[in-house]
């Protein structure tokens, strides 16, 4: 089964957190479901390197990446990821969507209403754990 090294960025703007959502796909499980912005890290980039990449290419933000929050394995019926979700801050939230059809910024206590992609799920968790 094709496995994925993918990279999420958990953006932080005060109480709140941006939340991506997904264009329709050929996958039904993933298709138009939420998701933290982020992608595939390509051969010869670090992790940072690869969100930062990403997160110009699908919101034309500048971020910085902070701490490591969760590294997810998940496997989905025609392929494998494992994610790392990285907390981030954005020096602007003026933010285009060149690829995902909509967007919200949530306090932790909503997370869980939005029909979140399954591998996020224990992101959306533990972003939701007492501290
Ligand atoms: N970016 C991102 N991808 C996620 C999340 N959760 C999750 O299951 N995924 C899955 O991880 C994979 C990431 O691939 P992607 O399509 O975003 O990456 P990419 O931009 O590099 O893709 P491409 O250039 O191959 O089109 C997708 O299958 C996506 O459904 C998430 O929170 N953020």
């Amino acid at each position: 089964m094709k496995h994925h090294e993918v990279v999420a960025a958990i953006i932080k703007r005060g109480d709140e957190f941006l939340c991506l959502q997904r264009g329709p796909s050929k996958y039904a499980y993933i298709s138009e479901k939420w998701e933290f912005p982020g992608g595939k890290v390509e051969a010869g980039e670090t992790q940072q390197e690869a969100l930062r990449r990403e997160i110009q290419e699908e919101l034309g933000l500048d971020i910085l990446v902070g701490s490591h929050i969760l590294t997810v394995e998940h496997i989905y019926p025609d392929f494998e990821i494992t994610m790392h979700g990285l907390l981030c801050t954005a020096d602007s939230s003026d933010l285009t969507l060149h690829e995902h059809i909509a967007y919200c910024w949530l306090p932790t206590q909503q997370l869980h209403t939005l029909d979140w992609a399954a591998a996020d799920l224990p992101i959306v968790a533990q972003l939701q754990a007492p501290a």
